[in-house]
């Protein structure tokens, strides 16, 4: 039996990712124990590298294999696991992009009898003639691409954990050339186009890529795409999983992620950003108590759907009285209400006590609103929310603290005020947490925000008082990370920025993270069954439970934000039968894989998914 420590060991190392100097950190103790770590990562990626090239049928007699091979510590890496490939007689070539190459690492790979093509004129390589002309240069450049183009499999060994910003010089133009690179005037770099497929599976087209440690180029710590990067087909990663591993979008970049254990202690440092597991998110279930009344085992609140979007009041509310509520009290216009009691005649109507609201979903924003039409949706919300808001100078006896965990969605976002405890769970896209974080600044609209109709808005004016530059959708899905963290810091609420790979930002450093539910959830209504689960998942916890005190009540509001997250996800394979998800824990190198399903399912419709609640919480139960 696996005691509790290696249970809880074995979840870090599959959910959490640390940052570089974290993983420089964990890896100091090893290193001055002599243990060969480059080594062990270098004999992993080989493994690796063979296996690849045996899943699409290539001996490794026949392979032909390019390294690029960058001067740190990850070329040396790619070195010494290309000398073991040329070793079993494949053909490999290594590209040195830098201006050196690790000095053993180099040695064993000529000892294998590899071939080095060098790059940068000013290189200085043992036994390589550098000092060539621009003229050269540029022709070692076009047939380096060449060559790599040509290949079965390109290992990526340009940069790991070493990389400053975004890739500058020969690795710079080797990624754009043969992955992706920024469009002109577009700051962040665009992800390759591909079909989402189960288990991240390689689309087969050579060459394949095969990333050491992380591809290269991609943000290591946020998860950000600065810059060219190479996709990859496979990334194997040493020690602990990288923030990139995790956070979108470099995550897609990664293909799919093989671990190599290296034994760290990874309960001495905090993780940047964890991925939520199903044993987590059924924590956030409650069973059902034998005393338990509906009253006790949670009350929802819904001022939800509105003349115009009565659909939505359905939606939450049957996703909120699905997902373990003894009771949902739905608060709106009567077309909504008699829709609501169609489809649930166990709601209760109008108000009441309850332990959780749920607000927005399918209220008109402001800027939706013709000139003097009011919304009776967005009256009730305004007065609730004001409830809501912190004093300006509040103490820890503000009552704004004692109010119900609420979720405040799409429409009700413009509602928010400025600082709120963090009980409040906001739950935008992206596009609604640019306006969101553009408002709190006080920042006009760029041209690229849409308005609600879909039409760009047309008024780019920017702040005169040189503040930064007000946010765009694309912004911050380039970089959710940042600005999951900056609507965070300016609101104080617990942010849940939904995505392929949703982002749950609250009170302390860490970062969670859901990317279980397959591509086949981006549909109309499914932003609506998620607050509508939040809402329930938040009515079910106990916050008088004893011993909790505000800064866990705020860490428990995030776990069950990220939870509720999940079990949307859950609910979302359940009812699509499919096995494709937005991001999916690694396997660990040398552990026998996991069975693995390739199904990827069907499209669904948001009511699919509610129906899959239960059966979903079952799952995460058993
Ligand atoms: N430290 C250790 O004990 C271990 C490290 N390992 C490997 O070592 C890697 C870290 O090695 P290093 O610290 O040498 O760093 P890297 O090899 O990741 O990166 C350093 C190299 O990248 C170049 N570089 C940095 N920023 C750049 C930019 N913006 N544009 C172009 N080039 C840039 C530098 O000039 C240098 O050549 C890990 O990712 C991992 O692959 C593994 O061997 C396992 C053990
Ligand atoms: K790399």
């Amino acid at each position: 039996m696996d005691s509790a420590q290696d249970v809880e060991r074995r979840h870090l190392l599959l959910h959490a990712a640390y940052d570089a100097a974290s993983v420089r950190a964990m890896e100091r103790p090893l290193l001055d124990d002599n243990v060969p770590l480059m080594r062990m990562a270098a004999s992993a990626t080989a493994q690796v590298a063979a296996r690849m090239l045996d899943d699409v049928d290539v001996d490794l007699d026949h392979a032909r294999v390019v390294l690029l091979a960058g001067a740190g510590d990850n070329g040396g890496d790619g070195l010494f696991a290309a000398a073991a490939l040329a070793e079993e007689g494949a053909k490999v070539t290594a590209i040195a992009v830098g201006r050196a190459l690790h000095d053993k690492g180099f040695a064993a790979f000529v000892r294998a009898g590899g071939k080095v093509l060098v790059l940068d004129p000013a290189a200085d390589i043992a036994g390589c003639s550098a000092g060539f002309s621009a003229g050269e240069a540029g022709e070692r450049l076009q047939a380096a691409i060449e060559l790599a183009q040509r290949a079965h499999l390109i290992i990526d060994a340009m940069t790991g954990i070493g990389l400053v910003g975004p890739l500058r010089g020969i690795p710079a133009t080797i990624a754009a050339s043969l992955g992706m690179a920024p469009h002109d005037g577009d700051p962040s770099a665009p992800l390759p186009y591909r079909a989402a497929t189960p288990n991240r599976e390689p689309s087969g087209e050579l060459p394949m890529v095969l990333a050491v440690d992380t591809p290269s180029g991609v943000g290591v710590d946020d998860g950000s795409l600065p810059g060219p990067y190479i996709p990859a087909d496979m990334t194997v990663t040493f020690g602990a999983m990288k923030p990139c591993a995790v956070l979108p979008p470099a995550t897609f970049a990664c293909g799919r992620l093989e671990l190599v254990d290296f034994g760290f202690d990874l309960d001495s440092r905090n993780p940047v950003v964890t991925a939520v597991g199903g044993e987590q998110a059924g924590e956030a279930i409650r069973l059902p108590h034998a005393m338990d009344s509906k009253y006790s085992r949670g009350v929802v609140g819904l001022v939800t759907g509105s003349a115009r979007y009565p659909g939505a009041a359905v939606l939450t509310v049957r996703a909120a009285s699905r997902a373990n509520t003894g009771m949902v009290r739905y608060l709106g216009p009567e077309r909504a209400q008699n829709m609501v009691l169609a489809a649930v005649p166990e709601a209760v109507l109008g108000k009441g006590h309850v332990q959780s609201w749920v607000v927005g979903s399918g209220v008109p924003e402001a800027a939706a609103l013709k000139d003097g039409e009011t919304d009776i949706q967005r009256e009730t919300i305004a007065r609730l929310l004001a409830h809501y808001e912190l004093a300006v100078d509040a103490t820890d006896d503000d009552p704004a603290y004692d109010m119900p965990p609420i979720v405040v969605d799409a429409g009700a976002l413009d509602l928010l005020p400025g600082q709120v405890p963090p009980q409040v769970v906001v739950t935008p896209h992206a596009g609604e947490l640019a306006k969101l974080v553009n408002r709190l600044r006080g920042d006009a609209p760029r041209v690229d925000d849409e308005n609600a109709d879909g039409a760009a808005l047309d008024s780019a004016v920017l702040d005169p008082a040189g503040r930064d530059e007000p946010v765009s959708a694309a912004d911050v899905l380039a970089e959710p990370l940042r600005y999951a963290r900056l609507a965070h810091d300016l609101t104080g609420a617990t942010v849940l920025l939904k995505g392929a790979v949703t982002i749950v930002v609250g009170e302390s450093d860490m970062t969670l993270a859901s990317g279980v539910a397959p591509a086949w959830l981006g549909t109309a209504g499914a932003g609506d069954v998620l607050a509508g689960m939040l809402g329930a998942l938040l009515a079910q916890y106990d916050e008088d439970a004893e011993g909790v005190d505000a800064d866990e009540y705020a860490d428990d509001v995030a776990s069950l934000a990220a939870a509720g997250a999940y079990l949307h996800g859950v609910a979302a394979s359940i009812a699509s039968e499919s096995e494709q998800r937005g991001w999916q824990e690694p396997d660990v190198f040398g552990m026998t894989g996991r069975h693995r399903f390739n199904a990827i399912g069907h499209p669904i419709v948001a009511s699919d998914v509610v129906k899959a609640i239960p059966d979903a919480i079952a799952e995460l139960l058993a």
